[in-house]
């Protein structure tokens, strides 16, 4: 199961439409920045500072999806490789582009979608733990290479950038990898100097200018992930403004009960 699942995508809560049937299109957020920059935990204090960090997973309306999710399959002789760690996981062919496309313009569409959960102990997909994610108000997509491929990065409302120094992506890499994924010191560091620095600066990198928002210092930085909560309230509550305008005249003879609204929206 992978790692970062905790506070995932999982929610259970049926699928929300507006009042008038009208499809709701989530506000979809691409988070990027190198391995270890605190891409999950950017996403883990928007979630709590749109208060649905302490919610129970079928109620929230913020959902955050690893782009580790979207690895391809890996052919025999590329497991073989990957168990010596000599398979590139931070090239962009490493990839499933086209599932990846396919699962972000469905979640826009407003459909439920169900993706794979990652194993880092085996690297491999786990298909038997499948995330099911239904129709929310908000969803935050954060991997290394989410601005990489062009189709999927127009797709994003809003695109931010995590840059945190890679000494300190570094410090952070190693005991993960060591405790967490079940891999020893040096092929932590051999892995890191042969695969992921070269690749950080090949192809995630030069992402950045992309980006409409880049976060130095990750999590740290409560300025700026306050600034973006602030712009995801607004979008969030222009639609509300825009929806009940266009419902006004069924509104004179059905009033719209506040069960319509989800939690989110009641924030404010
Ligand atoms: N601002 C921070 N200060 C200290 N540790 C952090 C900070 N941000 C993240 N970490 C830690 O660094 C590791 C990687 O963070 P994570 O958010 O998972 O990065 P990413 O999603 O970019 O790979 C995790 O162990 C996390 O707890
Ligand atoms: O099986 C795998 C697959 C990927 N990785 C590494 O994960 C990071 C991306 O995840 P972050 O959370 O952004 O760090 C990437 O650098 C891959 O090298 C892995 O170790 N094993």
């Amino acid at each position: 199961m992978s790692d970062k699942s905790s506070y995932l995508s999982v929610n259970g809560v049926k699928p929300c439409g507006m009042s008038n049937g009208e499809v709701k299109q989530p506000f979809l957020i691409g988070v990027a920045g190198g391995t270890a920059s605190g891409k999950s935990t950017v996403c883990k204090r928007i979630m709590e500072q749109l208060g649905q960090a302490d919610m129970d997973h079928t109620q929230r309306q913020v959902v955050s999806i690893s782009q580790d999710s979207f690895y391809r399959e890996l052919t025999p002789a590329e497991k073989a490789k990957a168990e010596r760690g000599q398979f590139n996981f931070d090239h962009p062919d490493a990839f499933n582009e086209e599932f990846m496309l396919k699962t972000l313009q469905d979640i826009l569409a407003g459909k439920k979608v169900e993706i794979p959960s990652y194993d880092y102990r085996t690297n491999s997909l786990c298909p038997d733990q499948v995330i099911t994610i239904y129709p929310v108000d908000v969803v935050m997509f954060e991997g290394i290479l989410t601005f990489y491929f062009p189709a999927i990065r127009d797709l994003f409302h809003m695109k931010l950038f995590v840059d945190t120094d890679s000494d300190t992506r570094l410090a952070r890499r190693v005991p993960r990898d060591v405790n967490e994924r079940g891999r020893d010191l040096d092929t932590v560091l051999n892995y890191y100097l042969n695969y992921v620095k070269p690749a950080f600066e090949e192809f995630c990198s030069p992402t950045k200018k992309f980006a409409d928002v880049i976060i130095p210092r990750g999590a740290d930085n409560t300025v700026a992930i306050e600034l973006i909560v602030e712009h995801i309230r607004d979008f969030l509550n222009n639609r509300i403004a825009r929806s009940q305008e266009f419902n006004l005249p069924l509104a004179a003879t059905k009033p719209k009960k506040p069960d319509n609204i989800s939690p989110l929206q009641r924030l404010h």
